[in-house]
């Protein structure tokens, strides 16, 4: 890796400011998802276990600069004192005196939580006053949430322009497996692209088009291209003014030598809800007046075989509203056909789909989910992360 990691620093004695994603979906005050806190664990421990003075930070949620009593990092505190099997101090500021005063009295090995960093103002907006006042209290500055490194904010950005700093072993982990499937990737290489909106995946496929073997289109955004095709597709999700782009990514892949497969069937909905009348058709008889919610099972199985036949599979966006029942089974389909290639190296791309792969209990039969949405999605469009890009590099020494 270009950017120093933690294992290039000596930590002992030290007060390392660590800038972690706990981020977690949060349900009545209790945490729905602890997958983000269990993948910073590597890093914390190893801050801990070899004498720092840990001073962690993070965001959750947008509460916009102003304090959201429900967005207080309380309950992470102690869901990190269960899975640490230790105690932690937590403190309900961001900065000021109160944090000071704390961190004057970490001792070795100890580990402070500062509040949703998110509460100041000047935290989105990359203040430098703030990143200073952050710098004073650490002599290093580790960055391991990689689910925010798309964001140029003060604890993912800023700091690091004041602290010697480095990358932790979740960003190290998710720059190797995502930066090793796009730029050296085993082949058959296959992306699976769904969701709902072409505008914020086009710098993804078009990305990909020039990476991999198989292309294949599910969700809402596969209806675009349908039209595109030519066919009816009723009041399914559509975005007019990118028909043409549609058109275009097409004819790009057929000049790569692209396999890109779009669904051949779906399930048609006479409205979008969970009680809608519903029915499977072929993919140029969608009624008018209905609207497709999922992939068919037709769909299914042929992306099902791709899957099966390739050696790297990237997926990102649910195939279908699988929040509903009715239009679940494209999206578990494909979740199923993951977890069952044994010999495909199968990469998550965090946000939807990685919540819809938790949901059908198969998390642990893929072999890298990413703990990144946004992020996961801007890297694999090619774009520079600035949490990243603010670290120190390894020659500069
Ligand atoms: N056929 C469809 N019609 C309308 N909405 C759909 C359809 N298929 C999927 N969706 C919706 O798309 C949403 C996800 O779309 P979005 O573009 O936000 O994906 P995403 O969150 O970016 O995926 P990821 O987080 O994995 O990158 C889901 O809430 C799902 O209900
Ligand atoms: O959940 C995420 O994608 C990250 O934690 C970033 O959150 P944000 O989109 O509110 O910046």
């Amino acid at each position: 890796m270009r950017k120093k990691t933690i294992n290039d620093l000596q930590v002992k004695g030290k007060r390392v400011f660590c800038r972690v994603d706990f981020n977690v979906p949060m349900d009545g005050g209790v945490i729905a998802d602890d997958t983000r806190i269990r993948a910073a664990l590597p890093t914390i421990r190893h801050l801990s276990d070899n004498g720092a003075m840990v001073i962690l930070a993070s965001h959750m949620g947008r509460p916009k600069g102003k304090i959201v009593e429900e967005l207080r990092l309380a309950p992470v505190a102690k869901r990190l004192e269960e899975l640490l099997e230790r105690s932690i101090h937590y403190t309900r500021e961001v900065i000021g005196e109160e944090v000071e005063k704390q961190v004057s009295e970490l001792r070795e090995g100890d580990i402070l939580l500062l509040e949703n960093v998110r509460f100041h103002p000047g935290e989105e907006k990359n203040d430098a006053e703030l990143a200073k006042a952050f710098a004073n209290l650490a002599e290093l500055y580790v960055n391991d949430a990689f689910g925010t490194a798309h964001r140029a904010h003060v604890s993912t950005e800023g700091v690091a322009k004041y602290l010697p700093s480095a990358a932790g072993f979740l960003i190290e982990k998710e720059l190797e497996v995502l930066g090793n499937a796009l730029s050296n990737p085993q082949r058959p290489f296959t992306a699976i692209i769904g969701g709902a909106k072409v505008k914020d995946k086009i710098g993804v496929i078009d990305n990909l088009l020039d990476k991999v073997d198989h292309l294949m289109i599910g969700g809402g955004l596969a209806f675009t291209f349908v039209k595109a095709q030519g066919h009816d597709i009723g009041n399914s999700l559509l975005e007019e003014d990118k028909i043409e782009l549609a058109k275009s990514f097409m004819k790009k892949a057929e000049e790569k030598g692209v396999q890109f497969l779009l669904p051949i069937d779906a399930i048609v909905a006479d409205s979008f809800s969970e009680h809608a009348q519903t029915k499977v058709v072929d993919i140029e008889q969608i009624p008018s007046g209905w609207l497709a919610l999922d992939i068919g099972p037709k769909t299914t199985e042929l992306y099902s075989n791709v899957i099966k036949k390739s050696k790297l599979v990237i997926w990102n966006g649910p195939m279908g509203v699988f929040e509903m029942e009715p239009f679940a089974q494209g999206t578990k389909g494909v979740a199923q056909a993951l977890a069952e290639a044994d010999n495909t190296y199968t990469i998550i791309g965090g946000g939807d789909s990685a919540r819809a792969v938790e949901h059908f209990g198969l998390s642990e039969k893929m072999d890298h989910i990413s703990t990144g949405g946004g992020a996961s999605l801007e890297f694999m469009e090619g774009k520079d992360l600035p949490g990243i890009a603010a670290l120190d590099d390894r020659h500069s020494e």
